[in-house]
């Protein structure tokens, strides 16, 4: 297994949907690579590449050439059981949705992922959890249901359920894209304060200028490549540059 000192890494990936004439060449030769405890920002126009870059990172959507680790291993597509395991163990995610299970309480849903693995957390992934909770301002709520929180508290039950697992790298696509600004800030200021105190990875897909200006890095896509790559942008530079992109295409 070739060793390599990032928790997860694209590296000159390429990704083409269909074939023939419908073909669509949806990234070109792409590397990114996040070290341990590193926030990045994926931003770029719609259409651009970000879903299908976090989609080929995670394991979730095959690459076309190119190659994808996760915690020093190379993600095999064609195995289907590694893809899994690695993703159970190693990825977090954190969707717009917070797609949590309404009959669970809040420290049930957090607990999922070893559910889903066929287990019982162990006492101390136990203990993890309820530290998370704490972390997340959760603790008041732990034998609430989703539909008793508000839209900013589901979320943040999302990203203690991500990071309950201790995995390499969190993959968030747009998690505050359905918030109000203050909920939105709030949630921002957790992801932060995970990779600062936990030095937790992050990599989030955003389109929002002032959610991209709390990552470490951002990177730009555009048309399936990456163009720019700026860190530690404030909100107004970030804008900035978006604009100019718009106007440019
Ligand atoms: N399953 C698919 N089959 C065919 N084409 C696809 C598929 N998924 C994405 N594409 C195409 O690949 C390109 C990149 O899409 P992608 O969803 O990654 O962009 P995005 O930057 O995440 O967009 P948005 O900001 O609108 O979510 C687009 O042209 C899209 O139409």
């Amino acid at each position: 297994m070739k060793q390599v000192p990032y928790v997860a890494s694209a590296r000159e990936i390429s990704k083409i949907y269909g074939s023939g004439d419908t073909a669509v060449e949806a990234l070109r030769s792409v590397t990114l690579e996040v070290a341990a405890g590193e926030f990045v920002a994926v931003m770029g126009p719609s259409g651009s590449g970000k879903s299908t870059l976090m989609n080929c990172m995670a394991g979730l959507d095959a690459i076309s050439s190119g190659e994808v680790t996760i915690a020093n291993q190379n993600l095999d597509f064609t195995n289907d059981r590694q893809l899994t395991e690695l993703r159970r163990e190693q990825v977090g995610f954190v969707f717009q949705s917070s797609n949590l299970v309404p009959t669970l309480n809040i420290t049930e849903n957090i607990e999922l992922p070893f559910l889903l693995a066929g287990r019982r957390p162990s006492a101390e992934e136990r203990a993890w959890g309820h530290q998370l909770q704490r972390m997340l301002g959760l603790e008041q709520r732990a034998h609430h249901r989703p539909a008793e929180l508000s839209g900013g508290q589901r979320q943040r039950v999302a990203i203690a359920r991500a990071l309950v697992t201790r995995p390499a790298v969190v993959f968030a696509d747009e998690p505050t894209g359905s918030l109000d600004s203050g909920s939105s800030r709030e949630v921002l200021e957790l992801l932060r304060q995970m990779t600062d105190t936990l030095a937790q990875s992050i990599v989030m897909v955003t389109h929002n200028p002032s959610a991209a200006s709390y990552a470490d890095r951002i990177i730009v896509i555009v048309d399936g490549r990456v163009t720019h790559q700026l860190s530690g942008a404030g909100a107004e530079e970030i804008s900035g540059l978006m604009l100019t992109l718009e106007e440019s295409r």
